[in-house]
């Protein structure tokens, strides 16, 4: 049993703190001994100790290490460390093993830091919770909270389950999911989510997803995960530091043997120690997620930032995507005798049949009519409608390629009705009863406010090609592609089509990014170098498969997201060039003299402390143009490199 006092000393954070001030202090004890007292023997012992105390730590790292057979940086520092004793050398030799603790230490410390965004996350995340039983407010621990249960939710506090809101009015803080700034407004029927805070107004709420079931939990597994995950830079960093220490001790056991040096010999195992090279990418990929995750966009690892942080072209779904995708019913255009209403109602019994965004205000117009029966039997054809069967009629709705399909011919009216609604920008539906067209409905989609935004903006960082890919209509997809500002439009679109065009970007020599939301992206989505989901704080899919998830429903976090990667990116190549310019100084410093081995093992910790704090700058919170109201988006003045 180790004694309670000794306890703390058992967590290897601690040790290390603890060892390195013992051995400062032996340090500092030595020189006052040998410069103050002239006591030479005082002055080696306490060397000797202060050696022994922080190199003890190191030494067992190194071993620790090659019963794996990895040949550490630990296993560099020992054998300088020792040999520097050998000769003699005792105040190098403390020195050398202080400094790299020292160096240690406030690595893992600083570290932290870089994972400060998920700690932000993991506060999110509310202790207790407030739920009714047998009509009773009690308050239990957020954990016990039961599926189904109804949890009270004052003005001011923190959420502690997903949930659908049940009573109650009040404008929801988001900020720790979406890293929208702006309250959203929640009323019965709406969903919330664990972590986020009721500003106003009491809520009760159903709950839908506790403890590790809910988005928060969803999206802070995926941050550490995402963290963990070595980026292909990283792993290539890795395989050559394997062969890279072995080198070293090769090269300084030839420098030896050429200069008879052994002096010279330790001190290049010291100059040459890898810390800095092994941390730079790691580092920086580890601020970029976290400082993606900040802003409510989730990074799926270090692989994916790095694509990310490469690509130059977007490919954009319309509807849902670039539109609000809830269309409004505009036109209803009745022919061949059909009365308006029935046209209505034959068209909404087809589409209750099915859940695509057209469908929906059809259904809703016709539903404050009166009810909508079920058909009887649905089929639905993926980029172009559906036909479905009720009181022993069939009815078709969609676009002129279902009808093509279904050889069901256009009069000339219908011709004319349809090449009406096209040219005023709508979605045409047209609808068939029994193989006799009954009328045209036409939709409108409205484009969202952030999206002309967001495409200038994405232009402005560099993403020199935008393109379009929607199932809908040439006409009202370029009517939305000009509001937008959009000039490459590819429409009538079907699954297999989209595929095949991020494919032929590809074979252009562009890195792709695609968002989209319906299932006729998933294929493209598949296929892309980079695929993003938006409003995927609403959808655990989108959280599992995109590489790239926007918790917000905000096309403004893509350009963002965009920035952030390449951001990275640089910053992962600043620190590669810190770190290798380092070690060839170094290098050349031993070689010319200048450099001996307790300057070269403080100058080589130094920039490993350089690297790590060059890596936080990527966690600076960006200036929001425009003041107050606005949203994050980076500024480049944060996100720049600060130094070439
Ligand atoms: N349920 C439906 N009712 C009527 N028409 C439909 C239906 N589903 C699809 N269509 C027709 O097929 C077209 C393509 O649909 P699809 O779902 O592939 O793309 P979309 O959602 O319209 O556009 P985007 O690809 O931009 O998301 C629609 O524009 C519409 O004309
Ligand atoms: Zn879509």
């Amino acid at each position: 049993m180790t004694p309670p006092i000794l306890a703390p000393l058992q967590n290897p954070a601690t040790r290390r703190k603890w060892l390195t001030l013992t051995s400062g202090a032996l340090i500092v004890l030595g020189l006052i001994a040998l410069y103050g007292f002239g006591l030479r023997g005082l002055w080696a012992g306490a060397m000797l100790a202060a050696a022994f105390v922080a190199g003890s730590d190191i030494a067992w790292r190194a071993v620790q290490a090659l019963r794996i057979r990895h040949f550490s940086i630990e296993l560099l520092v020992t054998v300088a460390a020792i040999g520097a004793l050998f000769i003699g050398e005792y105040w190098e030799s403390a020195a050398v093993t202080f400094l790299f603790s020292l160096g240690a230490w406030l690595e893992a410390r600083t570290l932290r830091q870089t994972r400060g965004a998920l700690a932000d996350l993991l506060k999110a995340a509310p202790e207790t919770a407030t739920v009714i039983r047998d009509g009773q407010p009690v308050d239990l621990p957020a954990a016990s909270v039961q599926l189904g249960e109804t949890v009270l939710v004052r003005a001011g506090s923190r959420i502690p389950v997903d949930g659908e809101v049940t009573e109650g009015n009040a404008a929801v803080s988001e900020a720790a999911i979406t890293g929208e700034p702006i309250p959203a407004e929640k009323a019965p029927g709406s969903h919330v989510h664990a972590g986020t805070i009721a500003e106003n107004g009491v809520l009760r709420i159903r709950a839908t997803g506790i403890g590790s079931d809910t988005t928060l939990a969803r999206i802070i597994r995926r941050v550490e995960e995402a963290q963990e995950e070595r980026a292909p830079s990283q792993r290539m960093i890795e395989r050559f530091a394997q062969w890279y220490t072995p080198a070293i001790m090769v090269l300084a056991l030839g420098a030896w043997a050429v200069t008879q040096d052994l002096r010279l010999a330790l001190t290049l195992l010291v100059v040459a120690c890898p810390g800095a090279l092994v941390i730079s990418t790691p580092v920086s990929i580890v601020a970029g997620i976290g400082r993606a995750a900040r802003s409510g966009i989730l990074i799926k690892g270090g692989q994916h930032l790095e694509n990310a942080g490469r690509i130059d072209m977007l490919a954009l779904d319309k509807t849902g995507t670039l539109t609000e995708g809830k269309p409004s019913l505009v036109e209803v255009l009745p022919l061949a005798g059909t009365k308006r209403a029935e046209l209505l109602h034959w068209a909404a019994i087809a589409e209750s049949g099915s859940d695509h965004p057209l469908g929906r205000p059809i259904v809703a117009a016709d539903r404050a009519e009166g009810e909508i029966p079920t058909p009887e039997a649905v089929e639905e054809l993926a980029g172009m409608g559906l036909v479905v069967r009720h009181a022993g009629r069939e009815i078709a709705a969609g676009n002129r390629r279902l009808f093509d399909t279904l050889d069901i011919t256009f009069d000339a009216a219908a011709e004319a009705a349809l090449d009406g609604v096209l040219e005023r920008g709508r979605t045409p539906i047209i609808v068939a009863l029994d193989g006799q067209i009954a009328g045209i409905l036409g939709l409108s989609d409205q484009p969202r406010a952030s999206a002309a935004p967001a495409m200038a903006r994405l232009r402005e960082i560099g993403v020199s090609r935008i393109a379009m890919l929607t199932g809908d209509q040439p006409q009202p997809a370029r009517a939305i592609a000009a509001e937008l500002g959009i000039d490459e439009v590819h429409a009538g679109l079907m699954p297999e089509d989209k595929l095949a065009l991020i494919r032929a970007f590809q074979a252009d020599g562009r890195h792709v990014a695609m968002i989209g939301d319906g299932i006729n992206d998933a294929p493209a989505l598949a296929a892309a170098d980079t695929s993003i989901a938006m409003g995927a704080a609403g959808s655990d899919v989108a959280i599992e498969t995109a590489d790239i998830a926007l918790m917000a429903d905000d096309l403004e976090k893509l350009p963002e997201a965009v920035a952030i990667s390449r951001a990275t990116l640089r910053n992962m190549r600043q620190n590669l060039a810190i770190a290798l310019l380092t070690v060839v100084g170094l290098l050349a410093g031993v070689f010319s003299g200048d450099v001996h081995m307790a300057s070269g093992m403080l100058i080589h910790q130094l920039s490993v402390l350089v690297v790590i704090a060059n890596a936080m700058r990527l966690l600076r919170t960006p200036r929001r143009p425009g003041g107050g109201k606005g949203r994050p988006v980076p500024a480049d003045g944060a996100l720049a490199p600060a130094t070439a």
